[in-house]
């Protein structure tokens, strides 16, 4: 049975308070910016990001590159930091606080104790809309990669706006370092233990690169729709989503990226029988009612 172990109150407040704390107040460093610009221009990155003078600003928060081997919230005056160990002068910065307050809470720790579920299917065929129901119904966050991406790509001062926005349009997968950065971050300030990852991964390298980095995924949930279905759905929802990917010619370019990308993240996961696969074809009450009757299975709680 899976089971998510609640991290203890007070390390959990206090990490949410120094995150919100850092996303109010100043940014965090995750990978390096050069890295991610290679993999913008899929170019092979040869290596590790460099740490030191390459910090990445993405969500208001700043983060360090993952290999560096450690991890720094909110590098300003008289908010909290917390860090796996101590900086190095390599890692100096001038936006690193003078007189930091220092938490002894670890990432990797929090993040282990969490439950995360890929929520996966092509576009439009109704992630998240059973998403909003389990939120309701098992207390989980619902955490939209492509929401969060909308979100850094709208977000004044973002580096990576336009490159979000070209990325979307062309139904082109965003270099992961972004999304999972995103992800990461929501998962910490969230300060909760239940995650739906929807939309992600939705390639095999973002798959294994957040299950090293961030946490290992319980199971993935697949919703299995045929295109004609999303196309019917997705076309509708473009008359008032305001989505600049819900229009004809960039739904053809995400349906070939699913088959051709995304697919073969959910087979990968099948292969070691990691895939709950729900038909949604029907109406949104009876595709839930098969979603619930896994999870009632999976996590006993007959609601
Ligand atoms: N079972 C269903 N039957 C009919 N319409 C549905 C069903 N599920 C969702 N919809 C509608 O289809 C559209 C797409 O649904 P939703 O946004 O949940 O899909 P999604 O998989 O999250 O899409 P995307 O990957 O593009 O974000 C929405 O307008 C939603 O109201
Ligand atoms: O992990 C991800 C998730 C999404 N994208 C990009 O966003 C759009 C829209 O995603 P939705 O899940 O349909 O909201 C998607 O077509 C990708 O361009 C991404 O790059 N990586």
């Amino acid at each position: 049975m899976l089971s998510s172990v609640r991290v203890s109150a007070a390390a959990s407040a206090a990490l949410r308070r120094s995150v919100i704390s850092a996303s109010q107040t100043s940014s965090r460093r995750l990978f390096s910016a050069s890295s991610i610009q290679r993999a913008a221009q899929g170019t092979p990155s040869g290596g590790s990001p460099q740490s030191g003078s390459n910090w990445l600003t993405i969500a208001g928060l700043t983060t360090l590159a993952a290999t560096s081997g450690y991890y720094l919230f909110s590098p300003v005056e008289g908010s909290t930091v917390i860090k796996k160990e101590a900086p190095t002068a390599s890692h100096a910065s001038p936006e690193k606080p003078s007189t930091p307050t220092i938490v002894d809470a670890d990432k990797k720790k929090i993040l282990q104790n969490t439950t995360v579920i890929f929520v996966l299917g092509g576009p439009g065929a109704g992630k998240g809309t059973q998403c909003e129901n389990l939120v309701r119904d098992f207390g989980f966050v619902h955490l939209s990669a492509g929401d969060l991406l909308r979100a850094e790509q709208e977000r004044p001062g973002s580096q990576y706006g336009e490159l979000i926005k070209s990325y979307i349009k062309e139904g082109k997968i965003v270099p992961m370092e972004v999304t999972i950065a995103l992800l990461e971050n929501a998962m910490l300030a969230s300060g909760q233990t239940r995650f739906l990852i929807d939309g992600f991964p939705r390639k095999m390298d973002q798959a294994l690169k957040f299950e090293e980095a961030v946490v290992p995924s319980a199971f993935t949930l697949y919703f299995e729709c045929p295109e004609e279905v999303m196309l019917k759905r997705l076309m509708k929802r473009g008359e008032t989503s305001g989505r600049a990917d819900d229009n004809i010619e960039s739904i053809k370019k995400r349906f070939r990226t699913f088959t051709e990308t995304s697919y073969p993240v959910i087979e990968h996961y099948n292969k070691s029988g990691k895939v709950h696969t729900v038909s949604c074809v029907d109406s949104p009450e009876v595709v839930y009612s098969r979603v619930k009757a896994i999870f009632n299975k999976l996590f006993n709680e007959n609601k």
